[in-house]
């Protein structure tokens, strides 16, 4: 069988509770027929032009041998490394095939200057950049683009020949790069970013890199037939009941050949239903993580294992979620059951509506440039920002941190948003584990800006349970955005900055810790968790 799923304890409960009435009223073959009724007159526009991704599959087929050719031809010019520029549902998708498949796909999902410096420099000659963006109109993709556009021809490289454009058709993006010469393909616009997987937005990069692109398709139509039944057995009914049991969703990959699935899902989860103050925040993990061991009586566990069945005899607790199969099915059927669980928490999975927010501030500060603020104290080279109802009388980080944490309520979370060159200190991702640990809760990490297009709308529309802790640093070199009014450095400091006031907006807190010297000062952070 291409997916299973074993559910004990009261979440197998809950799902036999919930299922039946999901059968009765044609859910699944009403989604496999895209009704766009099933979520209610409020989402009935959105659901209408949002439904395409159920028959990706077929869709898709046509464009592996083009993309297969593309390929061959890029390595027959030298080209032997691909980067992929782009966010959110353009970039996740590609990540976790080809790290599950095993080709090696740089991506760029990011502002961070240095990250930007680090990939320009990485074999430029034999590179190509595929620049993915739906609405043609996201500024980090469009200012990666730039960057190398700008580098190619320094080096004496027709960037034609190099870039690879994968946007909707007439998007602004599509018709610019068309005029530019690029090669283009298009995807299907009756399908969200976010349930693009299977479409060109997953395809593309991941099949020039080299993965099996194909079978990828072959696993995902052999779970199609099932996904499309009203009966109680239907995985996408089963597993959507079954997320929407709890507020908060525990993932851990536990010894499955999927790599990062982890990170894909979290934007499905978290951006399609968390929203009119509810949602189920999604929580990456690891086996042993504080929030797996301890067990919260509002965090359900799911395990994403290789025999789910086999697994729960010999591992799993009880009341976990279990599940195994095939990358390409897992897509699929993620897709189904998180419209399933829009559809019973009472929200329209397909829109988004408090992304933009982040995006109108961050604009706004671009164009108006107001003065940096000054710090509330700098401790041991970390600066410190925020609201003086939370930072009192603290003087030293530790004691932030602490009346930080004070803040939580006894549903909340916390989170770390690190807008940080993730590639030169990827060991500041090991501060989630000691945060959980001290704090009791479900705790969060995202790099920003990345996460802005995944976490960032559970942040702000879910429930406002949330505690926000942000991490900047003070890149050691900043880098031109050919032709835009501001740098690379400029554009993620009015990210950090526009989202925390966004966020402060909802009434959340949040502190703002600035690494001045990010090598020498993570450690000091590190240590500054009480515990
Ligand atoms: O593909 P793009 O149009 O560039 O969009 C990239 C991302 O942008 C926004 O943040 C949306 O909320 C995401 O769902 C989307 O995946």
């Amino acid at each position: 069988m291409s997916f299973e799923i074993h559910l004990s304890g009261d979440v197998k409960e809950a799902v036999a509770a919930a299922v039946p009435t999901l059968v009765a009223d044609l859910v699944a073959s009403g989604i496999t027929a895209q009704n766009p009724t099933l979520w209610g007159a409020d989402a009935e526009a959105e659901s209408s032009i949002r439904l395409g991704w159920t028959e990706a599959v077929a869709i898709s087929r046509p464009l592996v041998a083009p993309i297969l050719e593309l390929r061959d031809a890029l390595r027959a010019a030298g080209v032997n490394h691909i980067v992929l520029g782009g966010m959110g549902g353009s970039s996740l998708a590609p990540e976790v095939i080809t790290n599950t498949l095993g080709a090696p796909l740089t991506i760029l999902d990011s502002t961070a200057p240095g990250q930007i410096l680090a990939a320009l420099g990485d074999r430029l000659e034999t590179s190509a950049l595929v620049v993915s963006s739906k609405s043609g109109s996201t500024v980090e993709t469009d200012s990666q683009r730039r960057a190398y556009e700008a580098a190619f021809t320094a080096a004496g490289i027709n960037p034609t020949e190099r870039i690879i454009v994968v946007t909707d058709p007439g998007s602004p993006l599509d018709k610019s790069a068309r005029e530019a010469g690029y090669t283009v393909f298009n995807a299907d616009p009756n399908v969200g970013g976010r349930y693009s997987a299977l479409t060109a937005f997953g395809l593309v990069p991941s099949g020039l890199a080299g993965a099996d692109i194909e079978e990828l398709l072959n696993e995902a139509e052999a779970i199609s037939v099932e996904l499309a039944v009203d009966n109680e057995t239907n995985p996408g009914l089963v597993l959507g009941a079954a997320i929407a049991h709890r507020s908060k969703l525990g993932i851990v990959t536990d010894g499955s050949h999927i790599v990062g699935f982890g990170d894909w899902v979290e934007q499905l989860i978290a951006e399609s239903t968390g929203k009119l103050g509810t949602g189920v925040l999604p929580v990456v993990l690891e086996p042993l993580s504080t929030e797996v061991t301890a067990g919260y009586a509002d965090t359900q566990i799911v395990r994403l294992v290789d025999n789910a069945h086999t697994h729960f005899d010999n591992h799993a607790r009880e009341g976990e979620i279990l599940v195994s199969g095939s990358l390409g099915a897992q897509l699929l059927v993620w897709e189904y059951a998180v419209v399933v669980a829009g559809r019973l928490l009472g929200i329209n999975p397909f829109d988004q509506p408090d992304v933009e927010s982040a995006k109108i501030a961050t604009r706004g500060l671009l164009d108006s440039r107001p003065e940096p603020t000054e710090p509330a104290f700098v401790d041991a080279g970390i600066e410190v920002r925020g609201p003086a109802e939370v930072i009192g009388s603290a003087t030293t980080v530790r004691e932030v941190l602490a009346a930080l944490i004070g803040t939580l309520p006894e549903d909340g979370y916390f989170s770390v948003q690190a807008y940080v060159d993730r590639v030169a200190n990827p060991q500041l991702q090991g501060i989630r584990d000691q945060f959980a640990a001290v704090t009791g809760r479900p705790v969060t990490f995202g790099w920003g800006p990345r996460f802005l297009h995944s976490t960032g709308q559970f942040h702000k529309g879910g429930p406002a349970v949330g505690v926000f802790l942000q991490i900047t640093e003070t890149a050691p070199a900043d880098l031109e955005i050919p032709e835009r009014p501001f740098t690379f450095g400029e554009l993620i400091g009015a990210q950090a900055q526009g989202d925390a006031s966004v966020l402060a907006d909802h009434g959340r807190p949040v502190v703002t810790l600035t690494l001045t010297d990010p090598a020498s000062t993570i450690e000091t952070l590190f240590a500054a968790i009480a515990r």
